[in-house]
């Protein structure tokens, strides 16, 4: 034991300390999505209720639910397609009320079901495209002598650097989607919000996709809505649990599959005393027990 006196000098060295953490800035950088209190009604019908749900930055999340739950609902209204009440934030940027293109703006982006990919164009030009979107016209009047390097880094992330002169229409349909989330990297898309990634994908192309939504999810928020529950078994970090526009459960894989909501809704065992009303059925797509 050192007396006090005894005790050898010791000196932070902030800047050594900084150099190895990085800034404060990058330290904390730390995305996330917030909804709360969400609602989306259509002519009386309401189809998302009292959602609230946090979602962040290396959190790959999945929203499951049987059909007519609410999930692309919820998309519609968090990237402005609809219209909702209540809250939607994503880097203290409120999105609520404001229109589909500031709400890209605020690095919002998201895929459809089917992917929308301009198929004549090549896949380069439809990066270019994508990454146009967030130029500023003056900058997209300037020519551009190379390729840009955000261009360069998505099709080396979603691995179509040896297609990048193919016309996209020819690509095979996992191919389209990568695409399409390349498109989302080269907006600079911090969130997002990705329709059944891998609806229609081949077992091959699906594990590809999956390690792809893994290494976007380490630096972006990603909210995954897909009914196909190995994938989801694979690779989803956290899951909430979406039926009749409400949030049903949330949590880790197993803690969703073992909740007993849970499973009456997707077994359609006996409703519980409050008289709900008895679940739907469940499909093939949506055995998540
Ligand atoms: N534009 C609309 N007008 C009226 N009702 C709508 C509209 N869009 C969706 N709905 C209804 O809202 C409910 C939720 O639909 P939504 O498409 O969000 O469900 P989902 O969970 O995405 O289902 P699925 O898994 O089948 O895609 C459904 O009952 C649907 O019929």
């Amino acid at each position: 034991m050192f007396s006090t006196q005894e005790q050898p000098q010791t000196e932070i060295d902030l800047a050594a300390a900084e150099a190895l953490l990085g800034t404060d800035a990058d330290r904390f950088r730390h995305d996330y999505l917030e909804v709360r209190g969400l609602r989306v009604e259509f002519d009386g019908f309401v189809a998302v209720r009292d959602v609230d749900l946090t979602v962040t930055q290396g959190d790959l999340r999945f929203l499951v639910g049987p059909n007519g739950a609410g999930k692309t609902t919820l998309i519609d209204a968090v990237t402005g397609l609809v219209r909702a009440t209540g809250s939607v934030s994503f880097g203290r940027t409120e999105l609520l009320g404001r229109s589909t293109h500031r709400i890209a703006r605020a690095g919002v982006g998201r895929t459809f079901q089917t992917a929308s990919v301009f198929e004549e164009l090549t896949v380069l030009q439809n990066l270019d495209i994508a990454a146009g979107a967030r130029r500023r016209p003056l900058t997209l009047l300037r020519r551009r002598q190379d390729t840009p390097e955000a261009v360069e880094r998505a099709l080396e992330t979603v691995g179509l650097t040896a297609l990048r002169d193919v016309p996209a229409g020819v690509l095979a349909h996992g191919q389209k989607q990568w695409l399409e989330i390349g498109m989302l990297l080269v907006q600079d898309a911090h969130l997002l919000l990705l329709d059944e990634p891998v609806a229609g994908m081949t077992q091959a192309e699906r594990e590809e996709t999956g390690a792809l939504l893994r290494r976007i999810g380490s630096q972006r928020v990603v909210v995954v809505v897909e009914h196909d529950m190995e994938f989801l078994r694979s690779f989803a970090d956290s899951v909430t649990v979406m039926h009749q526009g409400r949030v049903l459960a949330e949590g880790t894989v197993n803690e969703v599959q073992n909740d007993p909501a849970v499973v009456e809704v997707y077994l359609g065992a006996p409703a519980a005393e409050s008289g709900a009303a008895p679940a739907k059925p469940a499909t093939t797509e949506g055995d998540l027990p």
